[in-house]
């Protein structure tokens, strides 16, 4: 696949997150007006509601894009995400007749503020990253073999999403219980191993009813697109808490996401398969499809005051070993239905190397080995008001799919009632 070139000349360079291969789904305001749906070209939004109002876009009968979220639009299905797709290429692209029409409803990128881009109904997170889970089990408990089942099941937890924020939001550093290995009694205060993970978000388009089971073939078609995910995870509560019934406090203060959807029509020339299976899986995870994508990934932490952010490392989204589709399926395999809104955290996505660790736990090794920045600091964990930095992108042939950036800073602990 080569770039489509644009009107909009921005969206021609090389690059641009923004091209009109991409036409990433994401919610605006500027200044004190109304946040409503727009659409990411070069360095420019298309205000889709302004669109709307004009009659130059029409979906449905109601409303679609004067909202402060995609959910109307998501919950339509593929045969309409591919029409209005179709609709915004023929609008922007060079040549288009529309141009004329359509260039006063843009806006600079650069004077919007960007908004949570969907309601999120719920959340789940996977561990689907093999070398993570291999780390994670080296490091809690003293062997990197795989749990028994992770060879057979896409491994899950239901996370929270009253706590899932739009990339930009502040995290403040959560309180929780914790027991040092030392110490005879658990203790309550500011978490001192705080962390993120690494992870792409999977979001669910159309619903599948509540005692329904669907193929992973049915489960790809209802992912409407991707965004960039950060786990925010305290080590510290996360481990004391976690036996047995996994994550709890220690994950729920905080997700971030990145604020355009990516859709998966767009991500499409960069399928790949999932990895050779080691174990055959049950069939009721067979697919036809390749669920993964070709995603480079970036993380980076920059420390306040510093000039620039430091990269840490760097990966791919096709190092895992289950796909979103396959996460998906098994979701519903049981009856649980899955719902327009549904977030899927992929993972955390580590690769081989050191240099491709998705989370601080594994750079420092459990602050073992601490790292240095640019600015000579070091680091084991994230210490207050450091801002930590996910990117990531498909890159084609002349032109990048890319996300915008997943970022957020921890700000101190706030004091708890007393
Ligand atoms: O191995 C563990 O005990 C813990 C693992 C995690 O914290 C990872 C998790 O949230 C799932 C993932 O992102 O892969
Ligand atoms: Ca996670
Ligand atoms: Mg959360």
């Amino acid at each position: 696949m080569t770039l489509m070139k644009s009107w909009v000349t921005s969206a021609n360079t090389p690059d641009t997150p923004f091209p009109l291969n991409n036409l990433p789904y994401g919610v605006f305001s500027v200044g004190d007006e109304d946040a409503r749906c727009g659409v990411a070209i070069g360095d420019m939004i298309l205000d889709m509601a302004a669109l709307e109002t004009a009659e130059l876009i029409h979906l449905d009968d109601d409303a679609a894009f004067d909202l402060p979220f995609w959910n109307d639009v998501m919950e339509l299905g593929p045969d309409i995400w591919a029409k209005l797709r179709a609709r915004l290429h023929e609008m922007l692209a060079e040549g288009s007749a529309d141009q004329a029409a359509i260039e006063p409803y843009l806006v600079p990128l650069a004077d919007a503020r960007l908004h949570m881009p969907l309601m999120v109904s719920e959340y789940t997170d996977f561990y689907a990253g093999r070398q993570h889970a291999q780390n994670m089990g080296a490091i809690l408990r003293g062997s990197p073999d795989l749990p028994a089942n992770w060879l057979h099941i896409p491994v899950g937890y239901n996370g929270r999403a009253s706590s899932v924020v739009v990339s930009g939001t502040d995290i403040h550093r959560p309180n929780g219980q914790s027991k040092a290995p030392d110490a005879d009694v658990p203790s309550f205060g500011p978490s001192k191993r705080l962390d993120i993970e690494l992870e792409m978000g999977a979001i669910v388009g159309t619903s599948c009813e509540f005692g329904t089971p669907i193929t992973v073939d049915q489960a790809d078609a209802m992912i409407f697109g991707y965004v960039l995910l950060n786990d925010w995870s305290a080590r510290d509560i996360q481990g004391w808490e976690y036996l047995p019934l996994g994550p709890f406090q220690g994950k729920a203060f905080g997700t971030s996401i990145s604020p355009w959807i990516v859709t998966a029509a767009a991500l499409d020339p960069f399928r790949t398969a999932t990895p050779a299976r080691e174990k055959e899986l049950l069939p009721y995870l067979d697919s036809t499809i390749d669920g993964l994508f070709d995603i480079e990934l970036e993380v980076l932490m920059q420390p306040e005051g510093a000039a620039k952010a430091t990269s840490l490392s760097k990966t791919n989204y096709s190092r895992m070993y289950y796909s979103a589709a396959e996460q998906l399926c098994h979701h519903a395999s049981g009856g649980c239905g899955m719902n327009s809104g549904d977030l899927l955290g992929s993972g955390t996505i580590s690769g081989p190397d050191k240099s491709e660790y998705g989370s601080l736990m594994e750079l420092s090794w459990a602050g073992r080995d601490p790292f240095t920045l640019d600015t000579g600091e070091t680091r084991t964990f994230i210490e207050d008001n450091d801002t930590l930095i996910l990117r990531g992108g498909a890159k084609g042939d002349g032109y990048q799919i890319g996300f915008g950036t997943c970022e957020g800073t921890i700000r101190p602990a706030v004091k708890f009632p007393t």
